[in-house]
């Protein structure tokens, strides 16, 4: 595992990924600019791979992968499974025929619980430090994909959760009250970095985002449909069904144009976390080891232990 984690730089880097676009690299050379509608005519043929947390479903007629989050019991973002969730990023991001990306969960009630508090706490700075490198490296292969890329959010999506989520084109929540997402970094005593903050306020705006952030609000489907931070609100069992729909949608635009457009909208907010990863890096590992902050995460990792008894 050590050893494929140190394979993990940015394959494509994403600050010239727009001048990539423009000179017509690796996808349009061999991909349609225009794509093909998923019909039911289609022959069904499709490949699946499977790591022990991470399974993808790729159909090949249509070029849609479906990544299945399968980290029990709840999809929190270690180290591990960050890794082979960067792994299936690459092989599909380097897969010309995959050109759509589904994300969703086979956990019951949970999409991601975001961050590994257990990889914050009581942890060498050496290892917090390739820790948070993992989390920027899975932010940077996903909000710079030049896959159509949506979010079957189908359960809870706290946090580093809601970041994935929000790294996505498209974001599509399941219909249950039980279930919430947001950035609640402040209700764990801890701050989002200035690139989940970025996200955010790319997707929701500076004064939603202020107020989200500030008082980590986790909102109900209904209101993170009001606030914009889910596109589409649907009944449990068509989470995915509206995933499919939509990414039909996202596909039958040219390609070149939509790539090129997403890495023009995104560019300023790559490249600001690209120019400063060991900077971030180095104040995230001062922070997270802070005694006054880790005394937090203890304080937190209690609560939801007695949330359960
Ligand atoms: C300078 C920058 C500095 C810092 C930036 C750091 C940014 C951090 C980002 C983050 O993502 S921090 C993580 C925030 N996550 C949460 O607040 C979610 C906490 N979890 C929950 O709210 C719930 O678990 C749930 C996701 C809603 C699911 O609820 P459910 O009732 O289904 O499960 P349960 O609570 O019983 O949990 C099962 C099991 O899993 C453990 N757990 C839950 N979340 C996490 C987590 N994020 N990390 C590690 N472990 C987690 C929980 O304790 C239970 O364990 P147990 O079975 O051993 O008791």
């Amino acid at each position: 595992m050590m050893a494929v984690r140190s394979c993990l730089g940015v394959k494509f880097g994403v600050s010239g990924l727009l001048s990539q676009l423009t000179s017509s690299t690796r996808h349009h050379g061999s991909r349609p600019c225009v794509s093909p509608i998923l019909t039911p005519q289609h022959r069904n043929t499709s490949s699946s791979s499977t790591s022990s947390k991470v399974k993808v479903d790729l159909d090949q007629n249509t070029g849609v992968a479906v990544m299945h989050m399968q980290s029990p019991p709840v999809n929190s973002l270690s180290l591990d499974f960050i890794t082979e969730l960067c792994i299936s990023l690459e092989k599909l991001e380097m897969d010309k025929g995959c050109r759509g990306l589904i994300i969703t969960s086979s956990q019951p009630k949970v999409f991601s619980a975001g961050l590994d508090i257990l990889e914050m706490y009581g942890k060498s700075p050496e290892r917090c430090g390739e820790f948070w490198k993992s989390v920027q490296e899975l932010w940077l292969k996903l909000y710079s994909s030049n896959m159509v890329t949506i979010a079957a959010v189908n359960g809870s999506s706290p946090a580093g959760g809601c970041l994935m989520a929000l790294t996505c084109d498209y974001r599509i929540m399941a219909d249950n009250p039980a279930y919430s997402i947001g950035l609640n970094e402040t209700q764990l005593g801890i701050v989002a970095p200035f690139w989940f903050k970025d996200t955010l306020m790319n997707t929701i705006g500076l004064r939603n985002s202020e107020m989200a952030l500030q008082l980590g609000l986790l909102y109900k489907p209904q209101d993170a449909l009001k606030v914009g931070l889910v596109d589409q609100v649907v009944p449990e069992d068509q989470v995915l069904p509206a995933a499919v729909k939509s990414v039909n949608k996202w596909l039958a635009v040219p390609e070149h144009a939509r790539q090129i457009t997403k890495s023009m909208m995104r560019k300023s907010t790559i490249d600001r976390l690209t120019s400063n990863r060991e900077a971030d890096i180095q104040n995230f590992v001062s922070f997270i080891t802070r005694e006054s902050i880790q005394k937090s995460l203890r304080g937190y990792m209690e609560l939801l232990k007695q949330k359960k008894a």
